[in-house]
């Protein structure tokens, strides 16, 4: 399989379009993380790819092999996909061994398949033991190692790892994303998480209302962001009114260059910046600043500052945290986001 091609795809649930004009193109052996809110299609989007559903308009191409459209539809089995769903999807009757046998054909070594893919997966010695005698971590590992076990070229993942929490999350992710890249096989990666989504993918594409509102380096979604919603639902944001003139954006933070993606015309825009971009300063030029609150949360501390009558809430490494009544001042490091005012 070559690169994974979806151009203008829709779909309706009765009255309701879920998805509307998806385009995507994933190059092979590329991890592509889906991030939006609950509800906004990626699973749906999905299953479109996988063939459990027929599309209504658009195209599905693996390579130069349509694989849907309104006159085309390959079947699921032979697509050449792995689908690893949401959690509880084993069969709780067969081993793990038996689980991974399923998802084999017949005329396949099956023997040396699943020893291979239980290697890979990290589940050496786990073969015989039976769904409920593993952890969430590794009922999540098997359904990986069956979706893996006929070597598909691309392996959807829906939200895998869900049931875990965070930290044991991301970590398996991380995992996970390393097997796939050690076969060389192109992903999608269904997540809510930004920051999974930042971790383990190589382009990253924004979804809200069936609409793909961003797809890019994940780097350049998170600093670049295609619009205030894209800000919003990849991690904290500040948003300012402020004047663009000249690739400069005077707000109260000061005036500040503009990244190269922000294209506002001259006039009323609002500005965004990430909170990690503001600097206090005990003294040195700026814009004068008080701490008007102060929290600690261990390692680290949250900060309200006062400048003049904003205020901006931040959290700084709770070694660098001023007191409280501090007076000093702040800086924005780099460039900021703006557009036209009535955007946000
Ligand atoms: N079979 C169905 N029939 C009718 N509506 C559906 C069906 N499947 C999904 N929907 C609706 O389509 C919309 C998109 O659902 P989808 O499961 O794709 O969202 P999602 O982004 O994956 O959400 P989540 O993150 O909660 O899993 C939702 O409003 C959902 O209620």
């Amino acid at each position: 399989m070559s690169h994974i091609t979806i151009a203008d795809l829709h779909k309706h649930y009765g009255a309701t379009e879920v998805l509307r004009g998806v385009e995507l193109r994933i190059p092979q052996g590329s991890v592509l993380a889906l991030l939006g809110p609950s509800g906004c299609g990626k699973t749906t989007l999905l299953r479109l790819i996988a063939g459990f559903e027929p599309l209504e308009q658009g195209r599905i191409a693996f390579g130069e092999h349509v694989m849907a459209s309104p006159t085309v539809f390959v079947p699921p089995e032979r697509r050449g996909i792995g689908y690893v769903p949401q959690e509880g999807t084993l069969f709780p009757h067969l081993t793990v061994e038996g689980n991974i046998r399923f998802g084999l054909p017949r005329h396949a070594d099956r023997r040396r398949r699943i020893a291979e893919v239980l290697a890979l997966t990290g589940l050496d010695g786990l073969g015989r033991r039976y769904p409920h005698e593993l952890s969430g971590g590794q009922q999540q590992r098997v359904a990986l190692a069956r979706a893996l076990a006929p070597d598909p070229a691309l392996v959807l993942l829906d939200e895998p790892f869900n049931a875990l929490d965070l930290d044991l999350r991301r970590s398996m992710c991380e995992d996970v994303i390393g097997v796939l890249r050690g076969t060389g096989t192109t992903a999608i990666l269904v997540t809510h998480d930004p920051g999974e989504a930042f971790a383990v993918s190589d382009q990253l594409a924004v979804m809200q209302g069936g609409v793909i509102m961003q797809c890019a380096h994940p780097e350049t979604v998170y600093w670049q962001p295609a619009s205030p919603a894209v800000a919003r639902l990849t991690g904290a944001a500040i948003f300012l009114p402020g004047q663009c003139r000249a690739r400069s954006a005077s707000c109260a933070l000061g005036a500040l260059p503009l990244h190269q993606n922000a294209t506002p015309p001259d006039g009323a825009v609002v500005v965004m910046v990430r909170p990690e971009q503001v600097q206090w300063q005990a003294d040195g030029p700026g814009v004068p600043a008080r701490v008007v609150h102060r929290s600690f949360r261990g390692d680290h501390t949250l900060v309200g500052l006062a400048l003049g009558d904003m205020r901006l809430d931040l959290r700084m490494p709770s070694l660098s945290a001023p007191p409280l009544d501090a007076h000093g001042s702040i800086r924005i490091l780099g460039a900021c986001m703006a557009w036209p005012e009535p955007a946000a």
